[in-house]
Order: C-alpha cells, then sequence, then structure tokens
C-alpha cells in the first residue's frame, strides 16, 4: 500500500506543474485552430442581381439573376432566381399602340421588386434585350419601332432599379449569348471542357452556335465570334437565320401554297378535319414574305387540314434554298456552315413543340421519331382538341407543323444524320436557369465572365480546417512525448524481490 502511495506521488502526471502545462497546451492548441478556422470561415452570403427582359417575336418574359456577391467573377455561378412571363404578345406587335408595350410590362416588373431585396433595387442592372420580332419591324418600320422603344424605355426608366436600356441585338449576339449561356450553366467554360453547341427555335428567327474543330473563322467571318474566356480561347461559328422561326417558317410556307391566290387550300401540315378561314393580309404582313403577295388574290382563302406528313415535309422543304453556296460547305440559302460537331443542346421552341409530341429522346432513332410525328399529324382533329383540352388551340393547331419544321430544319437545313441526331437534347432549363441568350448577354455586359482564369485560394475552406486540426493534433501528441521523460516509469519495471 506504502509503495503504491509513494509510486503515486512520483508520477509526474500528478505534479501540479505538468497539469498546469498540459492543460495550458491543450487549451493553446484549441484555442489556435478555432482562431484559425474562425479567421478564414468564409463570409455569410450576400447576393447581387441582374434582371433581364426578353422581348422576344412571339412574347416577352422576365428572367431574375442572383449571384453571391463576393465572387462577381470568380468561382460563383449567377442563377436563375425567377422568371415571369409578360401577359400579351411580343412588343413588335404594339407597332400601332406602343404605350400599350410600356404597360404590358408592369405586373412583370411589379413581381421583380418583390423578388429582388429592397436594399439592392438601386443597384441591380436591369436590360431589355429585343430579338427578331423588332428585328423586322425595324426593317418595316423604323419609325415604329423607335415608338415601341420609347414607350418600353419609359416604363423601364420607371422601375427602381438602374436601367441600362433597351436595343435590339443582332443576329450573332443572340446566337454567341444562347452558346455561352448553355456552356456556363454546364461549367463547361471555366473547367476548359468540350463544349455543346446551341439550337435556339423562336418565333421568327432561328439560330445554330457550335465550335468546330475546323472552323477559324477565315472562310466566313461574319459566322465567327471570337472569345476569351477563363483563359481558354474560343472560335466560334455561328448563324441567325432572321424569317427562319417558327411562326415565320409557316408563313414561308403559306406564301408557298397560295402563290397562285386560291380559295382553298389544303394543307398536308394541319390535322385532317381541321378547318381555318384566313385572310391574305395578315399571312403577307410580314417583311419575310410580303414581296410575294400574290396580285389579285381574295380577301381570305380557307385552310383545311390534311394531315400528312410526308406531304408536309416537301412543302417545307421548299422554303430552304439549296441552289447556290460559294463556300466550301453550306447549310441553306447559301450561308455557310462548317462540319456540324455535336454535342448539341435545342432549346425555346425547339423543346416546347417537341415536348408537347413526346419526342425528346433522341436515343429512339430518327426513322421511328418521323413515324410517331407522321402519326400525330394524321389524327384528326377533332380527337387532338379532346386529348389536349388544356393547351391554347393556336399552339395545337401547329404542332404537325412545326415538329415537320423542326426535323426538316435540323436533317435538311443544318445537315444533322440519322446518327448525328442523337447528338441533339431537347432542352429546357439547365440545373434551374433557362437557356437562352439573357444569362449570356447579362454575363457578357456585367464583365462577369474573366477572359482569364481566376485566381483561386490553394486550398478549399474544408481543406484548410481539416490540415489545421490534423496538424494541431500532431503537435499535441509531439508535446505529450516531449514530456517523456516525466512519465511513470514504474509498471514496465522488473519487481525486485
Ligand atoms: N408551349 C408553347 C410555347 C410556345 N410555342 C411556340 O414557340 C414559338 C416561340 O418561341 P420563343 O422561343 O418564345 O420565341 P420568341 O423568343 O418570342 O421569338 P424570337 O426569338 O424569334 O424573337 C412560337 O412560335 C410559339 O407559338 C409553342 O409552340 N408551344
Ligand atoms: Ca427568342
Amino acid at each position: 500500500m506504502s509503495a503504491q502511495r509513494e509510486m503515486k506521488e512520483k508520477n509526474p502526471w500528478h505534479m501540479p506543474v505538468t497539469i498546469i502545462i498540459t492543460v495550458i497546451g491543450v487549451i493553446a492548441i484549441v484555442a489556435l485552430v478555432t482562431v484559425a478556422v474562425l479567421q478564414n470561415r468564409p463570409l455569410p452570403q450576400k447576393y447581387k442581381y441582374g434582371i433581364v427582359l426578353d422581348a422576344g417575336s412571339s412574347h416577352t418574359a422576365l428572367y431574375i439573376y442572383e449571384w453571391p456577391a463576393e465572387k462577381d467573377n470568380n468561382t460563383g455561378r449567377a442563377e436563375q432566381k425567377h422568371s415571369c412571363k409578360v401577359k400579351g404578345p411580343g412588343i413588335s406587335s404594339y407597332a400601332s399602340a406602343p404605350l400599350k408595350a410600356g404597360e404590358s410590362l408592369r405586373a412583370c416588373m411589379q413581381e421583380a421588386e418583390q423578388w429582388v431585396p429592397e436594399r439592392r433595387h438601386r443597384e441591380t442592372p436591369l436590360y431589355l434585350g429585343a430579338t427578331a420580332g423588332m428585328r423586322l419591324l425595324n426593317m418595316e418600320n423604323s419609325t415604329a419601332s423607335d415608338g415601341v422603344f420609347r414607350a418600353v424605355e419609359g416604363a423601364l426608366q420607371k422601375a427602381p432599379f438602374s436601367f441600362q436600356g433597351a436595343r435590339i441585338l443582332s443576329g450573332q449576339e443572340e446566337g454567341a449569348f444562347g452558346w455561352v449561356t448553355v456552356n456556363y450553366l454546364d461549367d463547361r467554360l471555366k473547367q476548359g471542357l468540350e463544349t455543346t453547341g446551341a439550337l435556339d427555335l423562336g418565333g421568327a428567327s432561328t439560330q445554330i452556335s457550335f465550335i468546330s474543330d475546323k472552323f477559324d473563322g477565315s472562310e466566313s467571318q461574319s459566322n465567327s465570334v471570337a472569345f476569351r474566356l477563363y483563359g481558354n480561347d474560343y472560335n466560334l461559328y455561328t448563324h441567325s437565320f432572321l424569317c427562319y422561326g417558327k411562326d415565320q417558317a409557316l408563313r414561308l410556307t403559306l406564301a408557298h401554297q397560295t402563290q397562285s391566290g386560291p380559295n382553298l387550300i389544303s394543307d398536308p401540315c394541319f390535322n385532317p378535319g381541321y378547318s381555318s378561314t384566313k385572310n391574305y393580309s395578315a399571312i403577307y404582313d410580314s417583311p419575310c414574305v410580303s414581296n410575294r403577295k400574290p396580285q389579285g388574290a381574295p380577301l381570305s382563302f380557307i385552310q383545311e387540314g390534311k394531315g400528312n406528313f410526308l406531304q408536309c415535309q416537301e412543302v417545307v422543304k421548299n422554303v430552304f434554298n439549296f441552289t447556290h453556296c460559294k463556300y466550301s460547305q453550306c447549310s441553306f440559302n447559301g450561308v455557310f456552315q462548317p462540319l456540324l460537331q455535336g454535342p448539341f443542346g435545342a432549346f425555346s421552341a425547339y423543346y416546347f413543340v417537341m415536348n408537347f409530341l413526346n419526342l425528346t429522346d433522341t436515343t429512339i432513332p430518327l426513322e421511328t421519331v418521323k413515324q410517331k410525328l407522321a402519326s400525330y399529324c394524321a389524327t384528326p382533329w377533332s380527337q387532338i382538341m379532346q386529348q389536349h383540352p388544356d393547351v391554347k388551340v393556336k399552339y395545337l393547331a401547329e404542332y404537325c407543323f412545326s415538329g415537320t419544321y423542326i426535323l426538316t430544319l435540323l436533317t435538311e437545313g443544318y445537315n444533322f444524320t440519322s446518327e448525328s441526331y442523337s447528338d441533339i437534347k431537347f432542352i429546357k432549363k439547365i440545373k434551374g436557369s433557362d437557356a437562352g441568350w439573357t444569362l449570356g448577354y447579362m454575363l457578357n455586359l456585367t464583365n462577369m465572365i474573366p477572359a482569364e482564369a481566376p485566381d483561386s485560394p490553394p486550398l478549399p475552406h474544408a481543406g484548410y480546417v481539416s490540415i489545421v486540426t490534423i496538424m494541431a493534433i500532431l503537435l499535441l501528441i509531439l508535446f505529450i512525448i516531449s514530456l517523456r521523460p516525466l512519465w511513470p516509469r514504474c509498471s514496465k519495471q522488473p519487481q525486485i524481490v
């Protein structure tokens, strides 16, 4: 008993000095880790916002983007926080009542005031970009398009945001910014990965944009856009076909079918049993077809559906001109196009139409897709209406035409084959943000994509915390080992009998 007590007394771990040193050591290490971790902890997130109005030919939509405030041009990604569809038609339809174009935006602007925190309102940039509808109106009647711009500018200046102007995007910009959006959202630009081509189908124009290894811009400079993004150089091929959006293309096919000014056309692109009276002046009231209006045509004609996909395809082919090409290769209408290089993301009306037709799966062979579309086109109009009571009749009536137009544009126009068709993905959103030109447009105007790769901290925060903790534990172990001379030597000592 007394030997045991003696040993206890000699055990340095029971000596006050050792205990104090150990406690101080442990406290110092815990304090070191805590301070290091807290000091370098990411600051609480603050967000910035940007608003873009997409004034398309068929409608206007407002998009609100949000991104972490400290990381504008670094690692944070801008994301779509909210979107609002403006009620009514596109702003170009208000040519004769421009003030109404401004008024139409009010409801969505009020929504934007709710979605962007009030303290950020004044610094939030607001842009309006108009596309093919306003391009056509400007060609047709520039006074009217100026009037529409004045009215929408007046309405947007009243908003509490930092209005940065309303303008018409060039076709090149529309194509290029759509491509930037898709690749930015997929994180392909920052990581320097292989990029995705962008296919955008609107109501009045359509864009195709992709990187082709065979394209350096020299063969057709008007189709070339050069970028330096995150330290990588890109030479993008892009083309916008004005009048080849879905609605204008329908006018082109109707113009083709009404060349001789008949009272009745039997239209293979509409379901059997569909019948509608249309005004000649309404069809030809667009610079895309105005010069083709037949002389002495009656006021109106009756369009009757025949529902024949193959015949519809023949009618649609007529809107593409393949007779001339001054380059090594062309898509159509004498426009240069390098060899297709996928993958591709196809959005806007490509998605709306193919999604309605249940044909977004491109792993299905192209022949099967055509058969399914043929069977949709042959379905009686009464049955289609019965099956889709909630779909707008205008859209519903046009899906056979639209599906046929999309397949014809892709295969005959752009030269997609049965194999390369599967390189296309019909998409609406990427990681919660709509595919379209608006995000790319805002990123460009706010300089949010740097030309050079941003400097990033050598270690992410989690890695930093782990290393500091491991080092501190190692120090503690070292410290304990350094106290070894003071360790009790009793337990393993041979017993002397
Ligand atoms: N559920 C829907 C929604 C739209 N559409 C069609 O899709 C086209 C509009 O596509 P969108 O990308 O919104 O065109 P805009 O941006 O308005 O036109 P643009 O880009 O040419 O200016 C219109 O023809 C419209 O009839 C459709 O078929 N089904
Ligand atoms: Ca559009």
